[in-house]
């Protein structure tokens, strides 16, 4: 039985192609480790559609994200800012979630 994270399903289409392979959270959603794997579930129908592997969990400040994770996003940087003050409104201090898709068996429910 893995653990659950949900994306909403706009983000679906890039995690499956590999496109974003990080997500940025708050506090409550810093619980991910490293090396865990995750049934990842659209957040608005709770759809199961993959699991992930987490690389990498850390803090973040909103004023260190560069273009770098705007590309790990799948976005430019301005376009990750306004997403993120939309999901997180006044929020400036994030946990930064590095992930890959799984493979073989272990992508399957
Ligand atoms: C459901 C949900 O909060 N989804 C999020 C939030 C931040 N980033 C992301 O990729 N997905």
């Amino acid at each position: 039985m893995y653990r659950k994270l949900t994306f909403f399903s706009r983000f679906v289409p890039d995690i499956l192609a590999g496109r974003k392979t990080i997500t940025l959270r708050d506090e409550a959603e810093s619980w991910p480790r490293i090396g865990e794997t995750l049934d990842v579930h659209t957040f608005e129908d709770d759809r199961w559609f993959c699991r992930i592997c987490v690389e990498d969990v850390h803090p973040i400040e909103l004023a260190a994200l560069d273009d770098t994770h705007a590309r790990q996003e799948n976005m430019t940087l301005a376009e990750l800012k306004d997403v993120l003050a939309g999901i997180y409104p006044g929020r400036d201090a994030f946990w930064l979630i590095r992930f890959k898709l799984c493979s073989g068996d272990d992508s399957q429910p």
